[in-house]
């Protein structure tokens, strides 16, 4: 049995560090393993300007640990109001890595998101095809918002409706589907030319609604989109383990207040930021496939960024260690996701 394991240090690739005396927590939270995040855009208000993110990435910045090695790479929220010249000044600026698509109402702050998913071909065609042409990627939260379909089927009526076309009309835009969570989203991505690639979370690896749901309702399990049946874990499992490089590794790490998530009506979101790597780890080795994780958590990722991949490694080593029941986090507290749990990998260096 494997008892030790080293990678070449990952990066992470869909990210929420919020901001304010959240970042204390967040950022360190994310430095101690990756190199490099995606950090989202959905604050309130939202990151829609490249002054915007400048102004947040200097906040992230500040609030890195001395001596940690870590950068963000900023995102833009899509608007209805995104327009090509954005984009040439994010491409020029240096600094925006993406930008990220919400359908408006979809998800956590995603109120400013785009709201006419069916025709954004059209209404947001020069803002997609300056993307195209400046090599950033949209980053999509691949959900529709309808109130008829049901939220375990909101990813497969999204693939169906929308991102099937938005990859035809759009052949070199890159695509990412973030935190994809159904069996339904691994065929699409697979099947999609290779401009097209797929974050995948440790909590989808290692989860599905029962462990949510049985024997009373879980709030900290709570997430959009959702976790669904056992088969569309397993079918995520493969296609992590699979060597793809369409699929990486992206935490959807995203915290929330203990009181938002212990609620008559909690918050989507769960903060998995303090044991991400070891919790993949745990999804790989129950998939017989750790050979296979460093791919997917350190090279698939900038491969498809065009982005170098890092130098240095990281180690994780088999050993017991208890997540603590709860963190500070500025004036208040965050229940990591397993709070009080023990995890079977931890990270050494
Ligand atoms: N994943 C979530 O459940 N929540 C995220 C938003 C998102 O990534 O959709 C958040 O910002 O809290
Ligand atoms: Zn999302
Ligand atoms: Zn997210």
């Amino acid at each position: 049995m494997t008892q030790q394991l080293t990678l070449t240090r990952p990066d992470d690739w869909h990210l929420h560090l919020r901001d304010g005396d959240a970042l204390a927590e967040t950022v360190a939270s994310a430095a101690r393993t990756f190199a490099r995040a995606i950090v989202m855009p959905n604050l309130r208000p939202p990151v829609v300007t490249v002054e915007d993110a400048t102004a947040y990435q200097q906040r992230i910045t500040a609030a890195t640990p001395q001596g940690a090695d870590f950068e963000p790479l900023m995102t833009l929220y899509l608007t209805d109001q995104t327009t090509p010249e954005m984009i040439y000044a994010a491409k020029a600026r240096g600094n925006i890595k993406a930008l990220k698509l919400y359908p408006a109402g979809a998800t956590t702050n995603s109120d400013s998101g785009v709201t006419d998913l069916a025709h954004i071909h059209d209404t947001l065609h020069d803002t997609l095809a300056a993307m195209a042409e400046c090599g950033i990627p949209l980053l999509v939260h691949g959900e529709v918002t309808d109130p008829d379909i049901d939220i375990f089927d909101r990813e497969k009526v999204f693939i169906d409706r929308y991102l099937r076309d938005l990859v035809k009309r759009f052949p070199t835009l890159k695509i990412v589907m973030e935190h994809i969570t159904t069996a339904d989203a691994v065929e699409f991505v697979t099947n999609a030319p290779a401009n097209v690639g797929a974050t995948i979370t440790a909590h989808h690896l290692l989860f599905n609604r029962n462990d949510m749901l049985v024997g009373g309702i879980r709030p900290h399990y709570f997430c959009l989109p959702i976790l669904k049946r056992n088969s569309h874990q397993q079918a995520l499992l493969e296609a992590a383990t699979s060597g793809n490089p369409k699929f990486f590794l992206g935490t959807d790490s995203a915290p929330h207040v203990k009181d938002a998530k212990e609620a008559a009506c909690g918050c989507a979101g769960c903060y998995t930021a303090p044991a991400a790597l070891e919790m993949y780890a745990e999804a790989f080795e129950m998939m017989n496939a750790l050979d296979k994780l460093e791919a997917f958590a350190s090279h698939h990722g900038p491969d498809f960024y065009g982005l170098p991949r890092n130098t240095k490694t990281v180690t994780l080593t088999k050993e017991d260690w208890q997540l603590p029941e709860s963190i500070a986090y500025g004036d208040d507290q965050v229940i990591p996701l397993r709070a009080g749990e023990t995890l079977t990998w931890r990270l050494v260096r």
